[in-house]
């Protein structure tokens, strides 16, 4: 039996798509999904998505196991190229597809909208901010963690963290490109203080609407862009004072446009772009 996969990337963190509409069980194992994504021996990607059945009045289910097998609640460049791929995929089972999608998440329901010039604008919710929900040990569970000392890897970092359904952890540096992420990432990540492990995103300033960015991905290491770390590195510019609700983050990929709006919810456009299909034995 074979099964057809598709290749996405949004700003080059690169998703190997599974159309799993007919059911509700998972057609590859975690296992196979670590596989799939071995640059060397497998397809290549930082993660394995699934589209599944819609539930509580959604469109599809989104599922993602990152490129160690992993299950995370939420993906922002993800769920952009879960977007193009149902559209694609009910063009060719109908020839129309819809413009607009709601979809199931383990952070809640996520609202996407397809642009005409092929950007996808995400309604990613509301972040959760305090210690509790990221979760962390750094401050009491109902305190928020806003520039907060973090050790790692001999040194003393003043860390913000934010959760947008997945946990991360940011720190403003004067420059990006002087972090050895490879090095202290994993550290970052396997910190005691994060009892669910941690995003890690790096954020230079560049002026208070645009700012650079480098990512340390929970179960995937060092990607080329992270939508969630981004809208969450938008939200902790803004707590402390260092940038605007409105920003580009320039990430290794490429731009994202995040907007935290005055009632709470956070909007990332972006591209996603389809790069090959192809047949897997199963
Ligand atoms: N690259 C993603 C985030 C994927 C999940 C993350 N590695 C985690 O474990 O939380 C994004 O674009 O948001």
């Amino acid at each position: 039996m074979s099964l057809e996969f598709v290749k996405y990337h949004g700003l080059g963190n690169d998703f190997i798509l599974v159309d799993n509409r007919a059911s509700t069980k998972l057609r590859l194992t975690p296992d196979r999904a670590v596989k799939l994504c071995d640059r060397h021996f497998g397809i290549g990607a930082d993660g394995v998505i699934f589209a599944l059945p819609g539930q509580d009045g959604t469109d599809y289910t989104m599922r993602i196991f990152n490129s160690d097998g992993s299950e995370p609640e939420m993906c922002g460049n993800g769920i952009r190229c879960l977007g193009r791929f149902l559209a694609d995929l009910e063009t060719t089972d109908t020839e129309v597809s819809k413009q607009k999608y709601l979809i199931h998440t383990l952070a809640g329901v996520m609202t996407l909208k397809l642009e005409a010039n092929g950007q996808v604008t995400v309604d990613m919710g509301m972040p959760y901010l305090l210690a509790a929900e990221i979760p962390t040990s750094l401050v009491d569970a109902d305190l928020k963690v806003i520039d907060q000392p973090l050790d790692v890897a001999g040194q003393t970092w003043q860390v913000t963290c934010v959760s947008m359904g997945n946990p991360h952890c940011i720190t403003f540096v004067e420059d990006v490109a002087a972090i050895s992420l490879e090095q202290i990432g994993p550290q970052f990540e396997h910190h005691s203080a994060f009892p669910q492990r941690i995003n890690t995103e790096f954020i230079q300033v560049v002026r208070s609407d645009y700012l650079k960015m480098r990512v340390w991905e929970r179960g995937a290491g060092i990607t080329l862009a992270c939508g969630t770390g981004a809208c969450a590195s938008l939200i902790a510019g803004v707590l402390t004072g260092r940038c605007d609700r409105r920003a580009t983050i320039e990430l290794p990929g490429g731009c994202l446009e995040i907007e935290w709006a005055a009632d709470g919810r956070i909007a990332m456009t972006g591209p996603a772009t389809r790069v090959f299909a192809g047949n897997l034995e199963v």
